[in-house]
């Protein structure tokens, strides 16, 4: 498949600082990716090279193969942004501000207008005055406004910074029947892990302005143990030749092993005079993997 966008080799430096540091990201039709990183990782510098508001220092961004440099007319034709808490007219009604939005396009009619009514679900309210609308329905509303110009790529920015698990869940259907029906390419950024993992089919991490990791979510095929026993020397001298990868977690270890690997793993500890005191499955969460990449870095 094609990639809609591709960052190559995208650098930014202000003064002496390297703010972003040679990036490189492919991001696909109907796939909503996640763009992930502590406060000052250079979430916004990137999306603001990426929506050409703000010019690269080196590299490029490419959408739909043409340099939003070269080609800047026609390469915003194709992006819709959302920033955070979407600018709305409060006394007017949604569908009023929709036709005002939709002047600044050429070829958005009334049937695009509704078109993109149903598809956040506001039918039955946007008849109403704004200031009736309760944060997700402003979210969706800026969603819908995103829409009109029928873009094939969407950045959000900090989407729904305010709302609650409930109303970020109501959020990811609409986002996700977007990007099935219309191949949309969506890229969310946010320092929230909970809101990534929610929303993302796929998650790129970045820190001090590197990427650092791209993953697909809920496909991961690694299978951990937490284990607690003793005495630690003979311990760690076993999972040193048997297990790969061995974190300290919480009193105890975390092993990368299967579940078929665990009777071996067992007798042996039991022959070298370990006494085991807890063995369980455990589920690595979005956050521990987080905290793993960045070295323990700060996440907020
Ligand atoms: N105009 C500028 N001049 C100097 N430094 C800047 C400038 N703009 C951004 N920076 C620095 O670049 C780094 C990245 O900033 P950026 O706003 O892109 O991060 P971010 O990941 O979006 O963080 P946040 O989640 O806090 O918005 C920060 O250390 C910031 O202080």
């Amino acid at each position: 498949m094609e990639p809609i966008v591709e960052l190559r080799n995208l650098s930014k430096t202000i003064g002496s600082k390297k703010i972003i540091k040679n990036l490189n990201l492919s991001l696909y039709p109907g796939q909503i990716t996640g763009f992930l990183g502590p406060n000052g990782a250079g979430k916004t510098t990137t999306i603001r090279m990426m929506a050409g508001l703000m010019k690269p220092t080196s590299g490029e961004v490419w959408i739909e193969g043409q340099s939003n440099q070269t080609h800047f007319e026609e390469t915003m034709q194709k992006m819709g942004v959302i920033v955070e808490n979407p600018e709305m007219y409060k006394f007017m009604s949604g569908w009023k501000n929709l036709v005002h939005f939709a002047r600044m396009h050429k070829g958005v009619d009334e049937n695009r207008i509704r078109e993109v009514v149903a598809q956040v679900g506001m039918e039955k309210r946007i008849h109403e005055k704004v200031s009736t609308y309760s944060l997700g329905m402003r979210q969706r509303l800026g969603l819908a406004q995103a829409l009109l110009h029928r873009p094939k790529f969407l950045i959000l920015d900090e989407p729904t910074n305010g709302l609650d698990p409930a109303g970020i869940r109501e959020f990811r259907t609409y986002l996700r029947q977007i990007a099935e029906q219309d191949g949309v390419s969506v890229f969310v950024s946010s320092h929230l892990l909970s809101e990534i993992e929610l929303m993302c089919d796929r998650i790129a991490v970045i820190q001090n302005g590197e990427l650092i990791d791209i993953r697909e979510m809920h496909q991961t095929t690694e299978s951990f143990y937490y284990l607690q026993a003793e005495p630690s020397d003979a311990l760690t001298a076993v999972l040193g030749n048997k297990v790969q990868d061995v974190t300290a977690h919480n009193k105890g270890y975390v092993l990368a092993i299967t579940e078929a690997e665990v009777p071996s793993l067992i007798s042996e500890l039991v022959a070298n005079g370990v006494a085991i005191y807890q063995i369980a499955p455990f589920k690595k969460t979005l956050e521990d993997q987080f905290l793993e990449m960045t070295g323990g870095g700060q996440i907020v």
